[in-house]
């Protein structure tokens, strides 16, 4: 499970599928959480680090937002669009500016992302990986744009940012890890059904 923002929504998404789980869930800062009755074992891991748990095979199943398996091109197989937590990811910049001629500056979490999609549009920039208010960058000059998620667009008009390009939507999907598929093939196809009814 990713901890933060996804987490209360995929809670609340497994209740109404059915798992019975317990307060813990509400109010803990536990980092793995056992549901027997559920025979269920949930590991609460940073959001970007979700698929490289499921990749290497300590979590069977994963919750992860489209933009994390974009970027991290992780071994996984995705098996369902939970269609919880969306966004977008965007091209950003301050208002009527262009991007340098020569190799602009793109401020990003996602470098992967950015490098593939200005590749794509034959543009040649250069990426500047940040970890956080990326919005930051081109207010003091680090970068031309920033690829970043927009879910309200409330960070980007309160720092005087406009949106130039959409890059791709965004939800969370519910991922497996192969091995896993093939060995536990029953569990998962249950759980899958269980979720497909309610999402
Ligand atoms: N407004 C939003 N900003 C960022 N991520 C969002 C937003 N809305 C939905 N998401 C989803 O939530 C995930 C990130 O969750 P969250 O912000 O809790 O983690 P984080 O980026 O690791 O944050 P932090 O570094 O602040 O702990 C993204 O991968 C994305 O799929
Ligand atoms: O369109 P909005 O609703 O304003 O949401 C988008 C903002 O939310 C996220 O930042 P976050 O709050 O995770 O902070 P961070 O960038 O410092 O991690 C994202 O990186 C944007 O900055």
């Amino acid at each position: 499970m990713p901890k933060g923002r996804i987490f209360t929504e995929a809670v609340e998404l497994l209740r109404s599928a059915g798992f019975d789980l317990p307060p813990e869930f509400d109010d803990s800062r536990k980092l793995i959480i056992d549901v027997e009755e559920e025979n269920f074992r949930f590991i609460l891991a940073k959001p970007m680090d979700v698929a490289t748990y499921v990749e290497h095979g300590v979590a069977d199943l994963g919750i992860a937002g489209k933009d994390v398996l974009l970027e991290e091109e992780r071994d996984v197989y995705e098996l369902l669009d939970l269609k919880i937590s969306g966004c977008y990811l965007a091209v950003a910049g301050l208002l009527d500016t262009k991007m340098n001629d020569v190799a602009p500056k793109i401020a990003t979490k996602y470098p992967n992302i950015a490098a593939a999609y200005f590749r794509e549009q034959g543009e040649q920039v250069e990426i500047i990986k940040l970890n956080g208010s990326i919005e930051l960058a081109p207010l003091i000059g680090l970068a031309d744009r920033i690829v970043d998620i927009v879910s309200t667009g409330r960070t980007l008009k309160e720092n005087g940012l406009v949106e130039y390009e959409t890059i791709t939507n965004v939800t969370s999907r519910l991922i497996v890890n192969p091995v896993s598929y093939r060995i536990k093939d029953e569990q998962i196809s249950e759980l899958v059904k269980k979720l497909n009814e309610v999402i």
